[in-house]
């Protein structure tokens, strides 16, 4: 086709003319090109100073504000606790607070030795939550002896300056002893049958438990301990031990393989545990938690407790046995050393750096007749 051209204008013929754009594009297309180059250098040259230097971030907005107002459906909303700040010394990760002893179990719950916590800190973050602790202990017949010692020295060292709420349970309320509690603490008496045999005192207490915290407790305090009463505390019992379920390790068991722990070995009993099985042998005289998991706990182990009654068993260790059953299969999540349910009669090796709570000694034959 022929270009008809005019006064200097090049020629444009048709298929040129589809593939190239018009010169006042092209002349637009430099300058872009060329103000992107300049915009390029310059942010070279600025990265290049200021880049050796701090990053500085400008605030910026993210368009996400739904992010900001979304709640969960929380049935009861709790205030979130801050630890405030507190001067403590660095906790080192390859220097272990203790190295002689085990401080967590295969299950990455904690086993509570001195040396472990601090206590400050502890409280530092518990106190504000204003918590009710529950302790139930049992006084049966003649165990009524053991009330004031065990409540003196609750006083001394339970959970000082917490609230507290003793359930003394008790088949004779007017021989229990009513001492002066620290502030925000409280004794009841709750009323329970005498039952004919110390066996049957000791394991019915999950039974009374279960009903006390039905009944009462639960709207009273958050977290409960169950402990005997023929024990007296000797050193500081802190928010250390709270937790969901807390369990506590028998001071006669801590250093001995388990072919050798008092388990229930008669597979008929409903506390059965087989050799090659558990994890601790846990004692009878120590476990606790939040109340409602107490409620669960106290109600698994009256229905075994109870099976093995149907079945005209009883188990070796009495209640002490359908715990360390019912804690192989639902492990606690808390552990409690030997340092909290010793045994005065023992003697004292050096992992044991202090005692807090202990046994009793107590003539058997004589209370328990
Ligand atoms: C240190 C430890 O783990 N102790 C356990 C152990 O022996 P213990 O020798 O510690 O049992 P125990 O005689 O102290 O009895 C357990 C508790 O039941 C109450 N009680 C008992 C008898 C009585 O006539 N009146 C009365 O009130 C009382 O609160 C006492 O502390 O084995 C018991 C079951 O065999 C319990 O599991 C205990 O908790
Ligand atoms: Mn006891």
């Amino acid at each position: 086709m022929e270009c008809s051209t005019s006064e200097g204008e090049s020629c444009w013929n048709s298929e040129v003319t589809a593939l190239l754009p018009p010169p006042e594009e092209m002349i637009s297309r430099k300058v872009l090109v060329g103000s992107l180059v300049c915009l390029g250098a310059a942010a070279a040259v600025i990265w290049a100073v200021a880049g050796s230097g701090k990053v500085h971030y400008l605030p910026y907005y993210l368009p996400c504000p739904e992010i900001f107002s979304t709640k969960l459906q929380y049935t009861e909303e709790k205030p979130i606790q801050l630890f405030p700040q507190l001067i403590y010394l660095q906790p080192r990760v390859l220097a272990p607070k203790r190295q002689d002893v085990l401080t967590v179990t295969p299950w990455l719950a904690p086993i509570v030795w001195e040396g472990t916590f601090d206590a400050e800190m502890l409280d530092s973050a518990y106190r504000p939550l204003n918590l009710t602790i529950g302790v139930t202990a049992f006084a049966v017949g003649k165990y009524t002896r053991f009330v004031r010692r065990f409540l003196d020295s609750a006083e001394q060292h339970f959970l000082r300056g917490y609230r507290v709420n003793y359930y003394i349970f008790t088949d004779s309320a007017q021989s229990i002893p009513q001492p002066q509690l620290q502030p925000g603490r409280s004794l009841v008496t709750v009323p329970v049958p005498g039952y004919p045999s110390w066996q049957e005192i000791s394991m019915r207490r999950m039974e009374a438990i279960n009903q006390h915290v039905a009944k009462q407790s639960q709207g009273q305090v958050q977290y409960l301990f169950c402990l005997d009463i023929d024990m007296v505390f000797h050193n500081p019992w802190g928010p250390e031990t709270l937790g969901d379920m807390v369990a506590a390790i028998h001071p006669g068991y801590f250093d001995v393989p388990r072919e050798q722990f008092p388990y229930e070995r008669r597979s008929s009993s409903a506390a059965f545990i087989p050799e090659g099985e558990g994890d601790f042998y846990y004692g009878g005289a120590v476990f606790g938690g939040l109340v409602e998991k107490v409620y669960e706990f106290t109600k698994m182990c009256h229905m075994t407790i109870l099976a093995d009654k149907a079945n005209g068993i009883m188990a070796a260790w009495q209640e002490e046995s359908h715990l360390n059953r019912h804690f192989l299969s639902h492990k606690p999540s808390k552990l409690l050393s030997p340092e909290y349910i010793w045994d005065d009669r023992k003697p004292k090796p050096p992992q044991i750096r202090l005692v807090r709570f202990s046994t009793v000694n107590k003539n058997y034959k004589e209370v328990r007749n």
